[in-house]
């Protein structure tokens, strides 16, 4: 690796309204390395970045871009994207309704030389085609962006940063909307592109995907500066106590609950999907009190469906959804809700959370009709406080002041404000958990799968759907499978299930896997 300091940040600070987002950190970075950033939920990487690519001022603080001084009191994405800086965010910014091709070029569309009316599209594919074969990117340029998958979405936004000029690429956790071959292809992409003398920034909460593909390593905490470390010289547990700032237990043994009563029955439920292989066909299984039933599968195949059906959020053709003892099935969300259902859904943003309103309100939004937020019709603003900040404590929701917006929350802090709105409630008998730590810091992760397994210990049945195979196996009692909308396996969680047992039924493999 050359030595050539492609980027230097110094000291930077950036306070918004309520939080210190950056608090005098710094970073830098070589020329043609992959270097990751990590750092819990709300450390400050995604703003460290953003500052970088000229999307926020800073209070105070360097930044050098090939060894020279940039004039902060003119810079913004404008001079970034001039200087090579380009950034790929956790949510896409492409047109749905354009293609591949007018999106990649939208806004430095190249013109003919002899009209500067015509574009030249002929030329813009030349250059574009040179990127897809150069690092082996599949990529349609004439489909409509709404007709793509989300990994294809990605390589766009790369190749329309690259067709900008980048030579310093930031992706923001990448990896947290991609399956796991999707997650292969993209590093496969990257390390092509690093040989190319591609300058990479990874942020990422996945950190034996760091593990795999940095050459170093920056950690962040609170908003500081901690530490860089070359990728030989540590260890996932090492990063993992350089992050959180104490030792972390990922893969801590599961509680074994005496089992209860059913709690959720799925009875031979067929649910409609707009995508032929979501559509679920014929799916029965039971849920009973004290257990966690893992539901595994490549994300896409009907998982999805499934938990929205049982959530009242997606008709059901043909079949019962029965939870406790009522039927539910087709029924509306909130009366699903009444009848015990606690929900942390997939999409925490569009379902999870109000973003224009507050924590507490957030918190406490399920119950507000109820004693003791409402009495006699009158909404009590000191209860919905004072359960409110009770809820921060205990699920560790950080800024701690319950009056922030919700939309100034980071991933893993947001995702934590629906689980505590969620397992706050009293009366819940089922926890329906899709993809419960996606997107969520490593801290977080062992918070929210500690309190899964309180769930379960307290008598709740739970439903935990997720592509996570780790997270499956560290804490469901029962798994079942599902390819193409069916079921494709079910399997004890015991000391003979191996993942590759599990892959394969993932994959739709028979596997004799009934263990
Ligand atoms: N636009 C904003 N307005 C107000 N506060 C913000 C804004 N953006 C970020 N913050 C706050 O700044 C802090 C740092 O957030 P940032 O998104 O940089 O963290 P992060 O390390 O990228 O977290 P995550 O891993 O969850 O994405 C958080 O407390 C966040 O709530």
């Amino acid at each position: 690796m050359q030595q050539q300091k492609t980027v230097e940040m110094k000291n930077i600070h950036k306070q918004f309204p309520f939080v210190k987002a950056v608090d005098g950190a710094r970073f830098d970075l070589f020329k043609g390395e992959i270097h990751s950033l990590i750092g819990e939920n709300g450390a400050g990487k995604s703003t460290m970045m953003k500052i970088l690519y000229g999307m926020y001022p800073i209070d105070q603080g360097e930044i050098f871009l090939n060894g020279e001084k940039v004039d902060l009191s003119k810079y913004n994405t404008h001079s970034a994207i001039k200087h090579g800086i380009g950034m790929v965010h956790q949510e896409f910014m492409l047109v749905k309704e354009m293609t591949v091709l007018e999106n990649i070029i939208l806004g430095v569309e190249p013109t003919k030389r002899n009209s500067k009316m015509a574009l030249d599209f002929t030329a813009a594919r030349k250059k574009i085609n040179h990127y897809i074969e150069n690092y082996q990117m599949n990529v349609h340029l004439d489909r409509k962006v709404l007709n793509i998958s989300v990994g294809e979405m990605q390589r766009v936004e790369i190749i329309k940063a690259l067709y900008r000029g980048a030579d310093v690429l930031i992706l923001d956790e990448p990896t947290a909307v991609l399956t796991p071959q999707e997650a292969d292809k993209l590093f496969e992409i990257l390390d092509i592109m690093r040989k190319d003398g591609v300058t990479i920034v990874f942020i990422s909460h996945k950190l034996k995907e760091v593990m795999a593909i940095s050459d170093r390593i920056s950690v962040m905490r609170g908003g500081k500066y901690v530490a860089t470390v070359h990728k030989s010289d540590t260890t996932i547990p090492e990063l993992a106590k350089m992050m959180v700032g104490r030792e972390v237990f990922l893969d801590g043994k599961r509680s074994m609950v005496e089992v209860g009563e059913p709690v959720l029955q799925v009875k031979n439920v067929y649910v409609p999907s707009e995508r032929e292989l979501s559509k679920n066909r014929d799916i029965s299984f039971m849920v009973r009190a004290g257990e966690v039933l893992g539901v595994a599968g490549i994300d896409g195949n009907g998982q999805s469906e499934l938990g929205e059906a049982i959530a009242g959020l997606r008709p059901v053709e043909k079949g019962e959804i029965i939870l406790g003892d009522k039927v539910i099935s087709n029924k509306a969300p909130h009366y699903v809700r009444d009848c015990g259902l606690a929900h942390i859904p997939e999409d925490r943003n569009d379902r999870g959370l109000n973003k224009e309103h507050t924590v507490t309100y957030n918190l406490v939004a399920a119950e507000i009709g109820d004693a003791p937020f409402s009495k006699y019709s009158i909404i009590s603003e000191k209860e919905m406080r004072k359960v409110s900040e009770e809820r921060i404590e205990r699920f560790d929701i950080r800024p701690r002041d319950p009056r922030n917006l919700a939309m100034g929350f980071s991933g893993g802090n947001a995702q934590k404000i629906v689980v505590a709105r969620e397992l706050g409630a009293p009366g819940k008998k089922l926890l329906l958990a899709a993809q419960p730590t996606r997107g969520v810091d490593i801290g977080s992760i062992e918070g929210i799968r500690r309190l899964i397994d309180k769930a379960k210990r307290e008598g709740l049945g739970v439903l935990l759907i997720s592509a996570d195979i780790d997270e499956i196996l560290a804490l469901s009692d029962r798994i079942i499978v599902m390819y193409e909308g069916r079921i494709s396996g079910e399997v004890v969680n015991d000391e003979y299930l191996t993942d590759e047992k599990l892959g394969m039924l993932m994959l739709g493999g028979e596997a004799d896997a009934k263990s």
